[in-house]
């Protein structure tokens, strides 16, 4: 950014009334907050929004007063551009927006904070601009770490999923399939009879613990907390010590967010990982991430916790970049929105396009690969490949023992069963689960992700109904875990035309688990749409032939069921205690 652009910024979603004041010529933010503290039990929206009602009058004045003193300069100099905007003749407001954030969060507290925010763009003539709460939990690491274009984590009360840019949009690669990770830590520390916010509490509480067994899910890159939070609540009714499942919690699920993390760095091809919201304040969480990135070779920015937490300086610095891109908002267009997700925002402050960083050299000379479980040894001319799942050395021993013998020997068993069933698998020659180690048939030319047509897209649609069909899921099916092309005993001819058609072949089964639930296949198709979604340009054809083709082999109440996934608003931020 290069003018001096000075912008309030207000933030109030849920607990932290706040209001900040961002200077782009100095880079300062100045920060003035106040937390709503339940008496009892988690966030009540009505008090937060009393407390938003009492609270956010008080911070803004106080930022205000803030940027009144700097924008008068040091003490004695006479002010500067002092009637530049200035209509009436008066002395010119002290800050060039009101950037507010519309949501997501609890309405009556986005309502109030939007009342405020308008009267403040009429009191002082500038303009608005609406922010994108999760959206500024993102750009705040990636102004903080000065990135390029980062995958982002963000881990808040409310939320948590995972972002990249992809043609104008941040798109959701992953999220949680229930509830945001705060939400539910503090569900299980209501639970032990521990105040608000719970997370802190956790924290502390892990460093007495030891490893317990609890439930891990990931899906893809998507993952749910139900499993593991009602088997710590047991846990605990059964009297396991309350350090073991707070130490355990920490490392089932960061160890969940970490794993994740990394596959979207994996399948963006991304070497960036940027923290962002609340729940990033948990050193344990850090270390996971800062650990992972190191052994991939990726860079990995946590902001300062005041800008992790709630906070109004986030709104101010992607207020900022709004108001340079001319984003501002009429006063009769500014209502506020508490499921805004981060995907509906048109990002008018980016112009640059990331490339897809290439898996492989393109020649596929190149001999081995690093996905974001195992390290794959190439050899095209023999048609061997070994793909070996490394120790991640972020997770617990034990933890990490578990899901690289269990996934090993999955893959081995559903790669051959998929292909009995008629879907394209690479043929496997040896397995080591001990050794988590896998040797099998090289397939295709390319990953689909290099080379995605509607063709193949269809014929995973397939793919997967013939799994499903067959009672089992992929668990995994992303644009880099299929393969394509007519290498080897991949080409096929078209009975009709004669033609080498391309084969589509499906790799990378370590996630998959028999299943009759409606809901897992339909959860199967989702977590390779969003992929497609994270990988093209234009997914909406691609997404449509994966339809048409699941519906020649597969049945209609997945699909169906498809939608309801689809639709079910996931940005829940009512926190009110069951
Ligand atoms: C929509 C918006 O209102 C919402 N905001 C929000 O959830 O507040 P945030 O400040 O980003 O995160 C609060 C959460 O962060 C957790 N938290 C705070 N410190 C923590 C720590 N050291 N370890 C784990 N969790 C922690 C708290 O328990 C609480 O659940 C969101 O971003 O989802
Ligand atoms: N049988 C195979 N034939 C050809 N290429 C392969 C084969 N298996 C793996 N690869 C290549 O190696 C990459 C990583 O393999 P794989 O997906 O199995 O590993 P992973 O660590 O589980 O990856 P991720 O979890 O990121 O999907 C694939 O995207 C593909 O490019
Ligand atoms: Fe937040």
């Amino acid at each position: 950014m290069n003018s001096d652009i000075r912008i309030l910024g207000i933030e109030g979603t849920a607990w932290a009334a706040s209001a900040a004041v961002y200077d782009s010529a100095t880079d300062d933010v100045f920060i003035e907050s106040d937390a709503y503290q339940p008496d009892s039990g988690g966030i009540h929206p009505r008090e937060a929004a009393e407390h938003m009602h009492d609270a956010i009058p008080r911070v803004v004045e106080t930022a205000l007063e803030h940027a009144r003193e700097t924008h008068d300069g040091p003490a004695g100099e006479a002010p500067v551009d002092v009637d530049e905007r200035s209509s009436s003749g008066q002395q010119a407001a002290p800050v060039d927006a009101i950037a507010f954030s519309r949501g997501p969060g609890l309405g009556p507290c986005l309502r109030i904070v939007g009342t405020a925010a308008r009267a403040l763009s009429q009191a002082l003539e500038v303009p608005l601009v609406g922010v994108n709460h999760m959206v500024a939990h993102l750009e705040i690491g990636r102004h903080t770490a000065d990135f390029d274009s980062p995958v982002c984590l963000n881990a808040s009360g409310a939320n948590a999923h995972l972002l990249a840019y992809r043609n104008g949009r941040y798109r959701v690669l992953g999220e949680t399939m229930d509830t945001g990770v705060g939400n539910a830590i503090d569900k299980f520390t209501r639970h032990v009879g521990w105040s608000h916010p719970g997370g802190p509490k956790v924290e502390a509480a892990a460093e007495d613990g030891e490893y317990v067994d609890l439930p891990y899910v990931v899906k893809g890159m998507d993952f749910s907390f139900s499993g593991i939070m009602s088997a710590a609540k047991q846990a605990y009714d059964d009297e396991t010590p309350v350090e073991d499942i707070c130490f355990s919690l920490q490392e089932n699920i960061f160890g969940m967010l970490t794993e994740v993390a990394e596959r979207a760095l994996s399948l963006t091809g991304s070497d960036e990982l940027v923290l962002g919201g609340g729940v990033g304040q948990n050193e344990r969480l850090r270390e996971m991430l800062a650990e992972m990135c190191a052994q991939r070779g990726a860079e990995f920015h946590a902001p300062e916790p005041r800008f992790l937490r709630d906070n109004a300086g986030m709104i101010a610095v992607l207020g900022a970049k709004m108001y340079e891109a001319g984003d501002t908002l009429e006063i009769e267009d500014s209502q506020v929105d508490p499921n805004y997700r981060p995907d509906q925002v048109p990002v008018t402050w980016r112009r640059d396009e990331p490339e897809l960083a290439a898996g492989r050299g393109a020649d596929g000379s190149e001999t081995q690969v690093r996905g974001a479980e195992a390290l794959v040894d190439l050899e095209p001319e023999t048609g061997r490949v070994t793909k070996h799942r490394e120790v991640k050395s972020y997770r617990h021993p034990e933890l990490d023992e578990r899901l690289r013998r269990e996934r090993t020997t999955l893959e081995a068993r559903l790669t051959s069963l998929a292909r009995r069933e008629g879907v394209p698998t690479p043929v496997l020659s040896d397995v080591d689960p001990r050794e988590a180690r896998l040797e099998l048939e090289y397939v295709g030319e390319t990953d689909l992700r290099d080379g995605l047509t509607a063709e193949c897209v269809r014929d995973v649609g397939r793919h997967l109904a013939r799994l499903h069909w067959a009672g089992f899921v992929h668990g995994d099916p992303t644009t880099r875990n299929v393969r394509v092309g007519r290498a080897g005993r991949d080409a096929s001819r078209d009975e009709r035309t004669d033609e080498v058609r391309e084969r589509t072949v499906l790799i990378d089964f370590g996630l998959g688990y028999h299943t009759d639930h409606v809901e897992d296949y339909a959860m199967d198709i989702h977590v390779f749409d969003q992929s497609l979604v994270g990988t093209a340009d234009d997914p909406d054809p691609l997404r449509e032939a994966l339809r048409e083709g699941y519906r020649e082999v597969g049945e209609e109440r997945v699909l169906e069921r498809l939608r309801d996934v689809e639709g079910r608003g996931r940005y829940v931020t009512d926190d009110a205690p069951e």
